[in-house]
């Protein structure tokens, strides 16, 4: 099944130059500034012991050549004094140990760090995807930016220590080239000509993996999902009936496989270059050792120099090639950074700017005048021109055939998307104009593809209402009246009981007893317009009356919409409001549609034979 390399690779657009790479580390002092805000202290230590850890080598180095020129020194003496040697070894011995406990110091602040600062981050996303209105996570492009934000957590941690560790690699540096220039300037220049071409190579490459990477998020999405279905309770049903494991696999072999090549022609690439300059790197090493060996023969220099500059020209060319591929890592990462900054800054839409006050009780009901709506994306209308009244404490429900635009007109209701044309008015008042979060607090919702939350049974009910967590009898209220007590009533550990297979001791439930316990979240609160999407449609016939029967005496003189197939839970309503196709087909009472020969009357005699 070969598959064809995705457009987006071969994109001009999507390439990432070298430039960007370096526009990118201007995210690197905000990154510090998250970093310190998860933990001062820890990061001060971080960068105090750093500080102090990047004049080791130098110190080391230097002692290194006293004790060197020491031991010539008393060689050649006749009166052999050996204090100041055994003292110079002291402070070798003292300073490595230093450096020693300095180094896993800063290890063990990283960690500690990164792992802060990723918990951090990631309750940011998850706080910065709640603002995202559902249009926005609803379209791949800032689906894929959230992926981007999402999956390159240890990308940024690396960063970190990454960053830090230059910091200090700076100071070593500039604490190195100092003995250099001190005794040997032209050593400098033999140094940065010999760095300078791995640097660029590095930069190069950094940028086009980057390039890569972030062409196939779409794609890492799609790998992602696939192993997902693959390997997963809730598709293994199908996946072992269907014999879908090949399909699959095969599917997520030729994907990952294609990524794998693409990466793998790029690494082999920066490896051979890689090398050919590294090469240069040791021939430069090897020309100054000669350079400074000259010097010692002809006797500029002492042979405790020798070792302290070639020991330096070394670290040197060590450090700085460290530093520079430090760099391009960083420049690298601080790309990922960028995208996930961008994630945190994106855009909230919001509706409205002025906030009126929604009224404390609603005396009119909802207007709906000449609703169009199509589906950001697409240029279909699913609504088209949907005009009818709710009156405050009516009941009604909506009926049609699937995809008639049932569940959107909901949507629309609950502010999740804008109308394209048209309005919806509560009590006179356009619905925009109230701040969001506060109108939807007004609704106690059930959708049509609630959530089951792999949490406590508790938790499960308590989401209709979070505040009301630890209040029993709320939750105990909410559940009798969504029959769920009974749910509640068969567990072993009642409301504690977690619920669904993916934890420990988590109990799966049949599809009936998820709705009921799903359906008690629209009883959490005291809400004025009750919504309920297919509330019954897993319940058997039994609970499906008696959950009726309660929520009709539960919600008089309440507004509320059910949205069902069932006619016998229909006729219950008011009023009835026929969909077809986007439009108003009809609307009155069960009494009204029955007399009319069109749909509803249609369908409801068919389900009524149905079942004689
Ligand atoms: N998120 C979405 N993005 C794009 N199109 C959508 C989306 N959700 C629904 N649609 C389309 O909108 C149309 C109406 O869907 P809707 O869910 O409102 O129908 P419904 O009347 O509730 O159907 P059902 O009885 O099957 O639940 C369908 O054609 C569907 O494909």
């Amino acid at each position: 099944m070969a598959r064809r390399i995705p457009k987006s690779i071969t994109d001009k657009k999507e390439k990432t130059s070298v430039k960007d790479s370096f526009k990118a580390l201007k995210t690197i002092p905000r990154f510090f500034r998250e970093i310190f805000k998860s933990s001062p202290k820890l990061f001060l230590l971080n960068i105090i012991s750093r500080l102090i850890n990047a004049f080791t080598p130098v110190v080391i180095l230097w002692v290194g050549k006293m004790i060197i020129d020491e031991i010539i020194l008393q060689v050649s003496l006749e009166d052999k004094d050996f204090s100041q040697l055994w003292n110079l070894v002291l402070v070798e011995f003292s300073v490595v140990v230093l450096s020693d406990l300095l180094g896993r110091l800063i290890n063990l602040t990283d960690g500690l760090l990164g792992d802060l600062y990723s918990n951090d981050s990631s309750e940011k996303i998850i706080r910065k995807t709640a603002e995202l209105t559902i249009a926005q996570l609803e379209d791949p492009e800032f689906y894929d930016k959230l992926e981007r934000a999402r999956t390159q957590t240890n990308s940024r941690v690396e960063l970190m220590s990454n960053a830090l560790g230059q910091a200090e690699s700076v100071i070593s540096i500039f604490s190195l080239i100092a003995g250099l220039v001190y005794f040997e300037p032209i050593l400098i220049l033999i140094l940065i000509l010999s760095i300078i071409p791995s640097f660029i190579n590095e930069a190069k490459f950094s940028s086009t993996r980057y390039s890569l990477a972030r062409s196939w998020t779409a794609e890492r999405r799609e790998l992602d999902y696939l192993r997902y279905i693959g390997a997963n309770n809730q598709t293994a049903k199908e996946v072992k009936l269907f014999g879908l494991t090949d399909f699959i696999a095969e599917r997520f072999k030729n994907l990952s496989n294609e990524y794998y090549h693409l990466n793998k022609n790029l690494s082999l690439k920066q490896s051979l270059y890689g090398s050919l300059f590294n090469i240069l790197g040791i021939l430069s090493y090897y020309g100054a050792y000669v350079y400074i060996i000259l010097r010692v023969l002809t006797g500029a220099i002492s042979i405790g120099e020798l070792t302290f500059l070639s020991g330096s020209f070394n670290r040197l060319r060590n450090n700085l090639q460290g530093f520079f591929s430090r760099f391009t890592r960083i420049s690298e990462s601080a790309l990922y950074l960028q995208d996930y900054f961008d994630f945190l800054d994106l855009k909230i839409e919001r509706t409205s700017e002025a906030k009126t006050p929604i009224p404390e009780t609603i005396t009119q009901g909802f207007q709906i005048n000449d609703l169009h709506f199509a589906y950001p994306g697409s240029k279909t209308e699913v609504l088209k021109g949907v005009t009818f009244t709710m009156k405050a404490g009516e009941k009604m429900a909506f009926v049609g055939q699937n995809g008639a635009g049932k569940t959107t007109l909901i949507k629309l209701f609950l502010r999740f998307y804008e109308p394209t044309q048209g309005e919806i008015l509560l009590d006179g008042i356009n619905i925009n104009k109230f701040d969001v979060d506060d109108y939807r607090k007004r609704f106690g919702v059930i959708f049509q593809d609630f959530f089951k939350y792999e949490f406590t049974l508790r938790e499960n009910i308590a989401v209709g209402n979070i505040s009301e967590i630890d209040n029993d009898e709320t939750i105990g209220y909410a559940a009798s009246k969504s029959l769920a007590e009974q749910v509640v009533s068969e567990m072993e550990d009642g409301l504690e009981q977690r619920l669904g297979r993916r934890f420990y001791q988590g109990q799966e439930l049949s599809g009936g007893q998820w709705q009921k316990v799903a359906l008690a979240r629209a009883y959490m609160k005291d809400a004025d317009i009750m919504v309920l999407d297919e509330p019954t449609s897993a319940l058997d016939a039994q609970a499906e009356y008696d959950v009726f029967e309660r929520f009709i005496a539960l919600t008089k003189g309440k507004t509320s919409i059910i949205i069902s197939h069932r006619f016998s839970t229909v006729r219950m309503a008011d009023r009835i409001l026929v969909l077809q196709n986007g439009q108003v087909l009809e609307l009155g009472t069960h009494q009204d549609l029955m007399a009319n020969p069109k749909l509803y009357s249609e369908l409801f005699k068919l389900q009524a034979a149905g079942y004689q």
